[in-house]
């Protein structure tokens, strides 16, 4: 295995179990496509960017992994209900408790009623029945649950993740190899080009200018602009659209009416390469 730090290799090998499934070009009409028969031997995840600003996630325990888990929720943007006797807090929640408006502690441990207006439950104690009656009675209520390290008492898992501003990139190996998952998090990692997540940024800043000079939802305006974006990201390296700045993006959207991309260059940027 090659060391931490060498590109990620894609060596294309089939996953042992898997089946591989044809891949129906977008060519070819839907009757006379290959049947897709083939599945894969288990399930797998659905990766999604759960959207927990302002709702209200309940963490019980306060310990070492119910840190990790307060900062990930917190940085989504949920107000946070934590359950744990406060002589065990880990000095980062204890720090977090302290601090923060959006986290209301409860200096005890769980009861039931704490599950009343839960959108998400994180369970991180060292008590494994009582870790599994809260899963129990969170799924009655049809509650997401995660218990830290006991997957079949998880409705979703956490995985290894890397933040970089807006990006966001998930490693699951769906409980086959957490290790392995950081392992390869810290590849990915290294792969990612310096400055992705000021380019996302400055993509994002532009495409709200484009939608205020261009607005409509769907139709050939939408075509229009998602062209126009598409040709601007392939186009343009990551690095030039991380040193956009207001006066850039003025002289970009003029090409727009013309339907033009202007090179980087063409709007005052001065040449990287
Ligand atoms: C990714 C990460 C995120 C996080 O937790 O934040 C995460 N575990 C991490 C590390 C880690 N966990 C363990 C080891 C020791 C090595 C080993 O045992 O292999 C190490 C490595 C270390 O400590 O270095 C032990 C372990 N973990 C689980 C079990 C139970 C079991 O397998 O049955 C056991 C055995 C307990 C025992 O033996 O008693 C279960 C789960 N752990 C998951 C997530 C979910 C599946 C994610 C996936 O597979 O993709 C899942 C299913 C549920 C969940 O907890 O959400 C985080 C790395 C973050 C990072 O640093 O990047
Ligand atoms: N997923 C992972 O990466 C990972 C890594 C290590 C451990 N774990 C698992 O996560 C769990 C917690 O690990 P830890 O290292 O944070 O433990 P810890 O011993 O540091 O903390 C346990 C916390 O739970 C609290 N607690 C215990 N019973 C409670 C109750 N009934 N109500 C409220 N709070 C209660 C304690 O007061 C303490 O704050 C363990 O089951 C461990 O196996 C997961």
């Amino acid at each position: 295995m090659a060391a931490v730090g060498q590109p990620f290799e894609n060596t294309s090998r089939p996953t042992p179990g898997l089946v591989d499934i044809p891949h129906v070009s977008d060519a070819v009409p839907v009757s006379d496509a290959v049947p897709v028969t083939a599945r894969v031997t288990s399930p797998a995840s659905l990766l999604i960017a759960w959207q927990l600003d302002q709702k209200s996630v309940l963490i019980v325990g306060g310990g070492d992994v119910a840190s990790g888990r307060l900062q990930h929720v917190l940085d989504a943007g949920a107000r946070v209900a934590l359950v744990a006797p406060r002589d065990r807090l880990h000095p980062l929640t204890r720090s977090l408790v302290d601090s923060s408006d959006r986290i209301t502690h409860h200096d005890r441990t769980y009861v039931p009623a704490d599950l009343d207006g839960a959108d998400m439950v994180l369970t991180a104690i060292d008590d494994v029945d009582v870790s599994r009656d809260i899963a129990v009675q969170s799924r009655a209520r049809r509650i997401p649950i995660n218990v830290a390290d006991d997957p079949s008492f998880c409705d979703f898992y956490f995985g290894s993740q890397i933040r970089q501003g807006p990006l966001q990139v998930m490693v699951s190996t769906n409980g086959k190899g957490p290790k392995l998952a950081n392992i390869i998090r810290q590849r990915i990692e290294d792969s990612i080009p310096k400055g992705a997540g000021a380019a996302i940024d400055k993509v994002g800043v532009l495409r709200e200018k484009l939608k205020s000079r261009a607005p409509g939802v769907g139709g050939e305006v939408s075509r229009k602009r998602m062209k126009w974006m598409v040709e601007l990201c392939t186009t343009w390296e990551m690095d030039e659209l991380a040193l956009l700045d207001d006066e850039h993006m003025e002289t970009l959207l003029e090409g727009w009416e013309d339907n033009v991309v202007l090179s980087a260059e063409r709007v005052g940027l001065r040449s990287i390469a």
